[in-house]
């Protein structure tokens, strides 16, 4: 096993930069850099010195024990000082030095799920942390990380093992009398994990918007003012706007923080019968991006029309120009600022309300393993209500939802997705 070792924060200058050493050769490494090293997880002072006794930096060292450590190895940290050439210096001493190399991106993190420090949903709930820009998805991919996707497979699991057992049973004892039905019983542990797997699967297309952010689309007439109202919300000129009905064709999109959820702003272009053809190629845009966002923003103008899309039961209606509007309708101003306040509290109220359905699964490959388990339970349940002539493949049925649940956590059969999930991970995690 190859001793590895990156800088494990960002690049460029800061007051303190963190670089972390990890495998069998970490403790040598460490030393040959430091001399002696302080005792696992205190902190120590210590003068860095390359093998030519230049000394590259004072910084402070930590080392972690194995099994005690973010990756399961031995690690050995220096919190330098933040410089670029200072980082360069320790990182190419330490590339010269026998049977250490540069780390590949979530190698760290690679070498944590190998050694079962992190299941694989922990992973996911890590790089997740680390993407988090709002405070929903800091908490979501927090709640991920702790591993409560693990316990609660775990649960699941135990039940399903549990009622296999019972079933087994009975087909071995087929020949002879057996002396209580554990149809019940095992009926009974089925419907409860039934019940909260078809939670959490209702909950991950939420947890996904959290994840992801939740589309909103600005439509409306032309001229309503939605390329003024976007540019307020964004805080800078991200649309043209002008007094010319049609400015706006293609979508526009503004990434912002809604009371803490992850929003992609969109606006799009005025509504209307329009010769001419570009404008034409924008409005079915604006129509079919309309469709598929989460919420839509009606922002009308003084005739009240929707303009040939209807707004769903969630979506909002609200007068543009509040500034020349008749006092007491609900009503924005991108130009003034007036209610606009008002109209982000009722966006993200319905956004909250949507996000509150997330459990604690995150993603599609989640929702197909607990679907796949799901199915199965479900085949298990239909073959015990004939009887229990049915026993020995509701049996296999249910070592199949297992195996599903199983997957969640990257316990067997992942592979596949390893790759794709390190992929996200940037270097020195
Ligand atoms: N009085 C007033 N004028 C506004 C307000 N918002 C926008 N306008 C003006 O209305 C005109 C149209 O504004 P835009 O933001 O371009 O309108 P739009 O809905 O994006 O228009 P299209 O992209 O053409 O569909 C511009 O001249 C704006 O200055 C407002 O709140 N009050
Ligand atoms: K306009
Ligand atoms: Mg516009």
């Amino acid at each position: 096993m190859d001793t590895i070792f990156a800088l494990a924060t960002a690049r460029g200058k800061a007051g303190v930069a963190v670089i972390r050493v990890s495998g069998p050769r970490a403790l040598s490494a460490g030393q040959t850099l430091a001399g002696d090293l302080p005792p696992a997880r205190k902190a120590g002072l210590r003068r860095l010195t390359d093998p030519r006794g230049e000394v590259l930096d004072q910084v402070l060292v930590l080392q972690f024990e194995e099994g005690a450590s973010f990756t399961g190895e031995k690690v050995v940290e220096f919190h330098c000082h933040g410089s670029p050439a200072t980082v360069t210096a320790v990182l190419r001493t330490l590339g010269d030095m026998d049977g250490l190399r540069m780390a590949e991106p979530g190698e760290f993190t690679r070498r944590a799920l190998e050694n079962g420090v992190l299941d694989l949903a922990q992973v996911e709930g890590l790089s997740d942390l680390l993407e988090a820009e709002t405070e929903a998805q800091r908490r979501q991919a927090l709640r991920v990380l702790s591993g409560a996707l693990g316990e609660k497979a775990e649960g699941w699991r135990s039940a399903l093992i549990r009622a296999a057992a019972l079933l087994e049973a009975t087909i071995d004892f087929a020949d002879e009398d057996v002396p209580v039905d554990v149809t019940p019983e095992v009926l009974d542990l089925l419907c409860g994990v039934d019940a909260t797997l078809k939670a959490e699967i209702a909950g991950v297309d939420a947890a996904e918007r959290i994840r992801d952010g939740f589309e909103v689309a600005i439509v409306g007439p032309p001229n309503a003012g939605k390329s003024t109202l976007l540019n307020h919300l964004a805080g800078r000129d991200a649309a043209i706007t002008s007094e010319h009905a049609g400015t706006t064709r293609d979508v526009i999109e503004v990434r912002m923080d809604l009371h803490g959820l992850p929003v992609t702003m969109l606006d799009t272009a005025g509504l209307r019968d329009s010769a001419d053809e570009v404008e034409s190629i924008g409005i079915a845009r604006a129509i079919a991006r309309a469709k598929t966002a989460d919420l839509r923003v009606f922002l009308l103008d003084g005739t009240g029309r929707t303009e040939g899309l209807d707004p769903l039961p969630d979506d909002i209606v609200v007068r543009g120009k509040a500034d020349v509007a008749d006092a007491g309708t609900f009503a924005v101003s991108g130009k003034t600022g007036a209610g606009v306040a008002d109209l982000v509290a009722r966006i993200a109220s319905v956004l909250q309300a949507r996000a509150a359905r997330a459990e604690t699964a995150t993603r599609e490959r989640h929702r197909l393993a607990m679907k796949r388990a799901c199915d199965a339970i479900v085949a298990a349940e239909n073959r015990l209500s004939l009887g229990m002539d049915g026993a020995e493949l509701a049996a296999e049925d249910l070592r199949c939802a297992i195996r599903a649940l199983d997957s969640l956590v990257g316990r067997i059969d992942v592979e596949h997705v390893l790759d794709e999930i390190f992929a996200r991970f940037c270097l020195g995690k």
